[in-house]
């Protein structure tokens, strides 16, 4: 069984997604990490990316060299929700050929595993349009800054809520596998809800 959970920017996916796999005892991938992961490695290989169009060839050479390490990724998720990553991460994620280097990831892995929860943002519209469960998942603009503030243990929810902002509108604008809602996706919008009854309305879905 595939279930897939898409939705913008800190509205709970990977943290529901996760303990929601816990529970049920699915495997569980965060696709969002796989393009940071990719993010950290350009950035590692010091490819500026401050205008980085004319780099697109020096990119994609350092991509088809690149092997995932699940394990490795898992374990140091701290180095790839930095500031920076979260800025060119959405960049990255506009290019084609990295978006193919990560679906044929996700579809390595899905080949291993009966049952499948997958997040991101075009998961249940490109990569599993014929997933048997779809959910989208949206939250207040305040109550998301106000999140990822808390979790950075920071106080600039203004300069916050405008990088959220930025990225929402850039997943939703891009050539490529925009971010959308299925038509078959539930929506369950997580703004008052805590991280529990969320988890628990997904889990009454599925049954
Ligand atoms: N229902 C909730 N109530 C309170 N806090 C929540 C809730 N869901 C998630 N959070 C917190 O909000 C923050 C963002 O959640 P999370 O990283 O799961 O979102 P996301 O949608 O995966 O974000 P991104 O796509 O940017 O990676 C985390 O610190 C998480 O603990
Ligand atoms: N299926 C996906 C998953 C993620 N992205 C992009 C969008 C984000 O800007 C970036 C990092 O994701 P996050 O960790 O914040 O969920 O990756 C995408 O385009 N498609």
């Amino acid at each position: 069984m595939i279930i897939t959970i898409d939705g913008k920017s800190c509205t709970g996916k990977s943290t529901i997604a996760l303990l929601l796999s816990k529970k049920i005892n699915f495997s569980y991938i965060n696709s969002g990490l796989l393009y940071r992961a990719i993010t950290h490695e350009i950035l590692k290989n010091k490819i500026d990316l401050i205008n980085f169009k004319n780099k697109e060839e020096q990119i994609k050479l350092l991509i088809n060299h690149y092997n995932f390490d699940l394990q490795k990724i898992n374990e140091n998720i701290s180095i790839f929700k930095t500031i920076e990553i979260s800025k060119f991460g959405t960049e990255i994620a506009k290019l084609q050929f990295v978006r193919d280097k990560v679906n044929d990831y996700i579809s390595e892995i899905n080949s291993k595993y009966k049952n499948i929860i997958i997040e991101g943002r075009d998961i249940g519209t490109k990569v599993f349009p014929n997933a048997d469960f779809k959910f989208f998942f949206i939250a207040d603009i305040d109550i998301r800054a106000n999140r990822l503030a808390l979790e950075r243990n920071s106080k600039e929810i203004n300069k916050i809520k405008i990088e959220i902002q930025k990225r929402d509108l850039e997943d939703e604008n891009r050539k490529n596998s925009p971010l959308k809602k299925a038509i078959s996706a539930i929506l369950i919008d997580t703004s008052k809800l805590t991280i529990e009854e969320t988890v628990n309305i997904l889990e009454q879905h599925l049954k």
